[in-house]
C-alpha cells in the first residue's frame, strides 16, 4: 500500500509546470535520458532561482520514478495528452494539508478524493505499489526472493550527491573547507576514505574547485571498486570498460600517477570525454584505446591488473537513473549477460600469471554477477577467486554495486 511520501510543498508558478511537463514528454516520448533533459530545461531559464531549480529537477525525478503508481491513480496510462493531469495527480497525492493544487485550466479535472480512493485499490499490486514494470518486478523476485521488497524500497528513494575528492591535487578536509567557503556544505563519510557527501542539492559543477579537478561526482559503491583492486604505482593496468573514465581517474590517483593504465572502450566519444577529464584532474598515466579486432590479443599476458567494469542492467544505480526502469526490455537483459560473458572470458587473457582482475557491475542481479562469475572460473581453472562483494542499496544506503575479485594463478 502507498504511504504520501512527503508532505509535498507546490510552488505555484506556471512557467516552473510547463518546464516539468515538457521535460516529461521528452523522457517518456522522445525517448531521452532524464539526467539530460532535466540539465537542458534548467539551463533554458536562467532566470529560476535554486529553489525553483530544485523543485523541476526533483518534481521530474518523482515522477520518473512513480510513474506506474500515479497511472494507478489516475486510472489510464501516461500519454503526450495526459501529461497535466499526470503532474496534478502527483501533487493531489502527496500535498500538505493546508496546499492546494493551482486553479488553472489544466487540472480542473483533478479530484483529490477520487485519486486516493484509486490509488488505494490499485497499489494492492505490488509491482504498482512500487512503480514497476510487471516482468521486471516479477524477474527480481525471482532472483532475489524477499530481499527483492527491501532493494525496491531503497531503489525508490532519492539519490544522495557524492563526490570523491581528487588526491592527485587536494586531501578530503582541505576540499571540504574550500567548499564551505563557498556556503556548500558537505559531509565526511568516515567507512568511505575519498568521499563527501553534499548536505543540500547544488549545481556544483559551476565550481572552481570541480573546474579545477579537484573532485569528481561519483557514488560511494562506485569509489569501492578501484580500491578493490589493489593497484600499486608503476604498475601495467587495463580499464577495459572505461567509458568515460569515473573509475580511471580514480585508479590513477591510487597509483599516484605512476605506471601505465590502458583505458579501453568501444566508443570513441566515450574515450574523448575521459581525456577531457584526465586533463582536469592532472592525471597523467593514462593512454585510451578504442578497442578494434587485435587490441585484446596484442596484450595477452601483460597486464598485471585488469579491470573490467562491465555493461549491465543498472538495475543497482535506479535511485539516480529511474528512467532505466521503464526502458529495461527483457531481450536486452539477455543480450547484456551474453555480452557480459564474452567480456570476461576474451579480455581475461590479458592478464599476466599472477596478476588480479576484478569484475564489476552496478547490478544487484545474481545473474548479472555470482552466477557470471561462477560460470567463468568453472570454464577457466587457471583462476581463483579471492574476493567478492554485494553491495545491496537497502543495506547501506547507496547505489548497488557488485565486484569479484579474481587471481590468474596459471
Ligand atoms: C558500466 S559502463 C563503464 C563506466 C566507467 N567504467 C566509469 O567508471 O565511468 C560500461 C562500459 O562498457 C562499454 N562496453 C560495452 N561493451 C563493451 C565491450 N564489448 N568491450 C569494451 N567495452 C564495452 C560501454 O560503452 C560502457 O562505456
Amino acid at each position: 500500500m502507498f504511504l504520501p511520501l512527503q508532505r509535498m510543498k507546490i510552488l505555484p508558478f506556471r512557467n516552473l509546470f510547463v518546464g516539468i511537463v515538457d521535460t516529461l514528454n521528452q523522457i517518456f516520448f522522445e525517448g531521452k535520458y532524464a539526467d539530460r533533459e532535466v540539465e537542458k530545461t534548467l539551463k533554458s531559464n536562467r532566470s529560476w532561482g535554486a529553489r525553483d531549480r530544485a523543485f523541476i529537477a526533483e518534481t521530474v525525478y518523482d515522477l520518473v520514478r512513480w510513474k506506474r503508481l500515479v497511472e494507478g491513480a489516475m486510472s489510464r496510462p501516461l500519454s503526450p495528452d495526459t501529461l497535466w493531469e499526470f503532474v496534478g495527480t502527483w501533487f493531489a497525492m502527496n500535498l500538505a494539508e493546508e496546499q492546494h493544487l493551482p486553479q488553472w485550466e489544466e487540472f480542473r479535472q483533478i479530484y483529490p478524493k477520487e485519486i486516493l480512493k484509486r490509488l488505494h485499490n490499485s497499489s494492492s499490486n505490488p509491482a504498482v505499489a512500487q512503480s514497476f514494470p510487471d516482468w521486471l518486478y516479477a524477474l527480481g523476485e525471482k532472483e532475489l526472493g524477499q530481499q527483492w521488497l527491501q532493494e525496491v524500497e531503497a531503489l525508490n528513494q532519492q539519490a544522495p550527491t557524492i563526490i570523491r575528492v581528487n588526491t592527485l591535487k587536494i586531501d578530503r578536509k582541505s576540499l571540504q573547507k574550500l567548499l564551505k567557503e563557498r556556503r556548500i556544505k558537505t559531509k565526511i563519510l568516515s567507512k568511505f576514505p575519498y568521499a563527501l557527501a553534499l548536505e543540500e542539492k547544488t549545481n556544483i559543477f559551476r565550481t572552481d574547485e570541480f573546474q579545477n579537478g579537484l573532485f569528481e561526482v561519483q557514488d560511494v559503491g562506485s569509489q569501492l571498486i578501484a580500491p578493490f583492486l589493489r593497484v600499486e604505482p608503476g604498475m601495467r593496468v587495463v580499464d577495459a570498460c572505461a567509458g568515460a573514465g569515473g573509475k580511471t581517474l580514480h585508479l590513477a590517483a591510487l597509483m599516484q600517477n605512476k605506471g601505465q593504465i590502458i583505458a579501453m572502450d568501444l566508443y570513441e566519444w566515450k574515450l574523448k570525454e575521459l581525456k577531457k577529464r584526465a586533463r582536469r584532474n592532472d592525471v597523467q598515466n593514462v593512454q585510451t584505446k578504442v578497442i578494434e579486432s587485435k587490441t585484446i590479443k596484442r596484450l595477452d599476458s601483460t597486464v598485471d591488473r585488469l579491470l573490467i567494469d562491465a555493461p549491465c542492467s543498472g538495475l543497482g544505480v535506479l535511485k539516480r537513473n529511474p528512467d532505466t526502469k521503464w526502458k529495461l526490455q527483457p531481450e536486452f537483459l539477455d543480450n547484456i549477460r551474453a555480452e557480459q560473458a564474452k567480456i570476461l572470458n576474451d579480455y581475461s587473457r590479458m592478464l599476466k600469471k599472477g596478476g588480479l582482475m576484478v569484475y564489476a557491475t552496478c547490478s544487484i542481479l545474481p545473474s548479472e554477477n555470482q552466477e557470471q562469475v561462477e560460470k567463468f572460473l568453472a570454464n577457466h581453472p587457471n583462476f581463483t577467486l579471492i574476493q567478492e562483494k554485494q553491495y545491496f542499496p537497502s543495506q547501506y544506503g547507496y547505489d548497488g554495486f557488485y565486484m569479484a575479485l579474481m587471481e590468474r594463478v596459471e
